[in-house]
């Protein structure tokens, strides 16, 4: 099935970025595009982003082929009832969230008679708005498609077809899945950088203010992570609750036995720990899989 028009609900970083990207690798493709806030369609309509800019949801959606909601994952269900009036019925609609299994459920609520495709670009910066998109941004990175079982196989297809004409690589999962490997690989590092960051303002009346005059290591990173979007990541942590709080037990206990042997002395342990981790950053260097961290702060 082909798809000659397309419709971007929520036109912030990852929005943005993905009409940016149709315009500038499938000029044979309509994008419109909308967003609740009037300041954004304002400045969307100024950035030039889309082909149309609507100011209402369910106009917006009048013709499409694919729909991709790229709004914070608490606003996917009022997203998808606000457009329903204006989608054709063989529509595909998709989303771009972190956690995949509750907008999977919210979708199919809101939509009940239609074709929801949930998927996730594994991509993206700590920046938001219109304005931090960029075309490039899914550019060699994983897309990854979450089908439920009754999505028929020609519009799964055409989504993933549509994610790797904007460069990205395509795998497909089970949403469950989806949201316990990306609590490990991306919420909880997400929480861990919001506590250190938090913790170490607090300690800065202790160190007069030497936190941040001499955050140029690894504490400098952590602060860019834990500069992320705080409505999004509320959303995320509060949608993905059970697989976070399964990982953090895991974190927490391996926290807990290093504690223990700094406590003890046991610098075997210590070294141990340390020798394996290296090891595992270097084994996804061999794999060519070390874009992660470097690629997500090209634009800084
Ligand atoms: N920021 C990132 O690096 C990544 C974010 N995501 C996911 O993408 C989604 C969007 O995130 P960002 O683009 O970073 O956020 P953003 O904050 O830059 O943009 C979100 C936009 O959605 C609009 N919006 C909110 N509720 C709406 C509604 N009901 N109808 C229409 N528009 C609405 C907001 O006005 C805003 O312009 C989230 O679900 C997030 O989990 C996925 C991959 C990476
Ligand atoms: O900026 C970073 O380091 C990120 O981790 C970006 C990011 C944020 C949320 C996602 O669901 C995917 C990628």
């Amino acid at each position: 099935m082909a798809i000659e028009r397309v419709t971007v609900v929520g036109l912030g970083l990852i929005g943005s970025s993905i009409a940016r990207a149709a315009k500038a690798r499938l000029p044979q493709v309509t994008v419109t595009g909308h967003d609740a806030s009037a300041d954004v369609r304002e400045e969307a309509r100024t950035l030039g982003l889309c082909d149309t800019i609507a100011d209402d949801p369910a106009a917006s959606v009048l013709g499409s082929d694919l729909v991709i909601l790229a709004v914070p994952v608490g606003r996917m269900a009022d997203a998808a009832a606000a457009i329903a009036p204006g989608l054709k019925p063989d529509a595909i609609i998709s989303d771009v969230g972190s956690s995949k299994a509750g907008v999977a459920d919210a979708l199919a609520k809101a939509l009940p008679d239609h074709v929801v495709i949930p998927a996730h670009p594994v991509a993206g910066t700590e920046n938001s708005g219109p304005a931090a998109g960029f075309a490039t941004l899914f550019e060699g990175r994983w897309c990854i498609v979450t089908p439920g079982a009754s999505a028929p196989a020609d519009a799964v297809a055409a989504l993933s077809g549509f994610w790797e004409a904007l460069g990205a690589k395509v795998d497909t999962m089970d949403a469950a899945h989806h949201d316990m490997v990306l609590a490990v690989t991306s919420h909880l590092p997400h929480l861990i950088a919001y506590t250190i960051v938090g913790t170490a303002s607090e300690l800065e009346e202790v160190t007069e203010s030497e936190v941040i005059k001499y955050s140029a290591g690894g504490f400098r990173d952590f602060t860019r992570i834990a500069a992320s979007d705080p409505v999004m990541w509320r959303d995320v942590f509060l949608a993905n609750k059970d697989a976070v709080l399964e990982t953090l037990q895991r974190f927490n206990e391996d926290l807990t036995a290093l504690q223990q042997a700094i406590r003890r002395g046991d610098g075997a342990k210590l070294e141990d720990w340390f020798t394996r981790t290296r090891a595992i950053r270097r084994s996804i260097i061999e794999q060519g899989q070390d874009d992660a961290a470097p690629d997500f702060g090209r634009r800084h």
